[in-house]
């Protein structure tokens, strides 16, 4: 074969491998394309699936979606993917620290489910198990779904259990303290007789173990014995005006029954006064007029005759209205007795009320009522007489521990001695009442400056002194007190503020002791 036909021959063949190339490349190309296709159709669904986590990369993903959308702005969509990719990165990491953030809050949450002592046994299994699959950490938001729903499940089977057992609700802390605190108030309020065994067991039972049910139980208990007070008072004080009505009633008829009689008789007298006035001027007709002494004699003693009759019934008539007028005092004065009788009574019970108000049932010192009182009263001494006047404010240091250690009736007795020891230190023209709770205030005329801490000191001593004895226990209880003058232009209001603030103060400093605000 010549040169020139082996040249045509390989270029022919070259021709042909040049052609298969290109068919290949093309088919390659077609094939790449579909890849990239189906890659970028992909990567839309999957920017689809993110969507909803941050603004910013919805923005940038949807930017994406559509520069994808188009074949052959792919190129404009390059640069986004840096910053897509910066954002995805960072969306992980926070949706990471927020996976592992819900799980600390739902391990509080069983926490709190596992403090609940009511939960059922099978609930508090539950609890357990569950509280060992929550020590793993989660990876999807997915995972973290259904342990919400299981806890709240947990909360749902602990109320339905609840609604259905209502006694069985749980009592708080606070609810507790209400207890107490009701406790303390109905030991201030002055109960009748027949109601104190019921109160007392009441405030037993406010101070033990409790339950929810029993406190509004206690509740409505003391409003019901507070509400019976409330009317039979109402109805003593109408039983004794209905009284007051009926005798004066009475009073009202006696007298106008009298003043009748009394008028009818003015009449009669009237009447007769003017036939005794006729007669004596007949008989001194007769004397001027008959000269015949025997004739005179006899027309005389008729005249006389009628004038002694007229007389007597006159007489009689006085007598009549005397009884009348005795009878009506009479019956005025029963009236009046039994009238004073039901006054004093009820004056009486007033005064009982009074008292009672005014005084502290638990330490027999004057309350607070009293206490103001008599601030005003010393106020205007103070004011009017220019004397001093002191202001001490005084609390027991501590006094929750003899509670909580020796129980609240110890808490009562110690109270009450300490009252009566504050009493007896003090001389008839000072003061002391119950403020509230462990507080008591003291008000000190005539004190001057140089003596009002020696004075303080002393009653505090008198106090720390008293050996107490709970349990066997030897126990020293002290007092701090807080103390004031009232000065120049300044209320008596405000010089108590500043003794309470040197009893802050006295708390403060270590307790046991006297601060007195200069
Ligand atoms: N037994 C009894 N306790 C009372 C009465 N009134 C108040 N309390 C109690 O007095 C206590 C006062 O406690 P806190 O106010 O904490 O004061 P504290 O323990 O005295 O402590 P400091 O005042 O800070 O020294 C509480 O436990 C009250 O329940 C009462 O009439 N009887």
């Amino acid at each position: 074969m010549k040169d020139s036909d082996i040249a045509v021959s390989q270029i022919a063949l070259m021709k042909q491998k040049l052609h298969s190339a290109r068919t290949a490349l093309e088919e390659f190309n077609k094939d790449r394309n579909d890849k990239l296709k189906t890659l970028i159709q992909f990567i839309g669904q999957l920017s689809l699936a993110c969507k909803g986590q941050n603004l910013e990369l919805d923005n940038k993903l949807a930017k994406l979606r559509h520069n994808l959308h188009d074949f052959d702005q792919i190129d404009e969509a390059l640069p986004e993917l840096v910053d897509i990719e910066r954002l995805l990165k960072g969306q992980y990491n926070q949706t990471m620290a927020k996976l592992e953030e819900s799980r600390t809050g739902l391990s509080k949450v069983i926490r709190q489910i596992q403090r609940v002592n009511s939960a059922p046994d099978k609930v508090k299994k539950e609890v357990n198990y569950f509280k060992q699959e929550l020590s793993k950490p989660f990876h999807t938001v997915w995972e973290y779904i259904p342990k919400v729903e299981k806890l709240i499940g947990f909360y749902e089977d602990i109320l339905q259990l609840q609604f259905n057992n209502p006694d069985d609700i749980d009592i708080l802390p606070q609810h507790i303290q209400l207890a107490r605190e009701l406790a303390v108030k109905i030991s201030e309020i002055e109960f009748r007789k027949d109601q104190r065994d019921q109160v007392l067991v009441m405030k037993e039972v406010l101070l033990g173990d409790i339950t929810l049910s029993t406190l509004l139980e206690s509740y409505q208990t003391i409003i019901s014995l507070l509400l019976d007070n409330i009317a039979r008072e109402k109805s003593a004080s109408q039983d004794f005006l209905y009284a007051l009505n009926d005798a004066l009633t009475v009073v009202r008829d006696v007298v106008n029954n009298s003043h009748n009689s009394n008028e009818r008789s003015a009449q009669l007298k009237q009447q007769l006064n003017n036939e005794i006035n006729l007669r004596v001027d007949n008989a001194g007709g007769l004397i001027t007029d008959i000269e015949d002494i025997a004739d005179l004699k006899t027309q005389l003693t008729v005249q006389l005759s009628s004038l002694r009759d007229a007389l007597s019934r006159k007489e009689a008539l006085e007598q009549r209205e005397q009884a009348i007028l005795r009878n009506s005092i009479n019956a005025m004065r029963k009236e009046l007795n039994s009238i004073t009788q039901e006054a004093n009574s009820f004056k009486e019970k007033l005064f009982e009320h009074q008292k009672l108000n005014l005084l502290d049932p638990l330490t027999q010192l004057a309350n607070r009522t009293a206490l103001e009182d008599r601030m005003d009263q010393e106020y205007r001494n103070h004011i009017r007489f220019k004397t001093p006047l002191w202001i001490a404010v005084t609390d027991i240091d501590h006094f929750k521990m003899v509670n909580d250690n020796f129980g609240h009736s110890t808490g009562d007795k110690t109270l009450q001695v300490i009252a009566m020891a504050l009493k007896n230190s003090l001389r008839e023209s000072e003061f002391v009442a119950r403020y509230g709770g462990e507080e008591f205030v003291l008000l000190l005329p005539d004190i001057t400056e140089e003596n009002i801490s020696i004075l303080l000191n002393r009653v505090r001593e008198k106090i720390k002194n008293i050996p107490f004895k709970f349990k066997n226990q030897k126990i020293t209880v002290t007092l701090s007190i807080g103390a004031a003058q009232v000065m120049e232009n300044e209320t008596i209001e405000e010089a108590f503020e500043r003794a309470d603030a040197a009893l802050y103060k006295a708390k403060n400093n270590g307790r046991d002791r006297v601060v007195i605000d200069i």
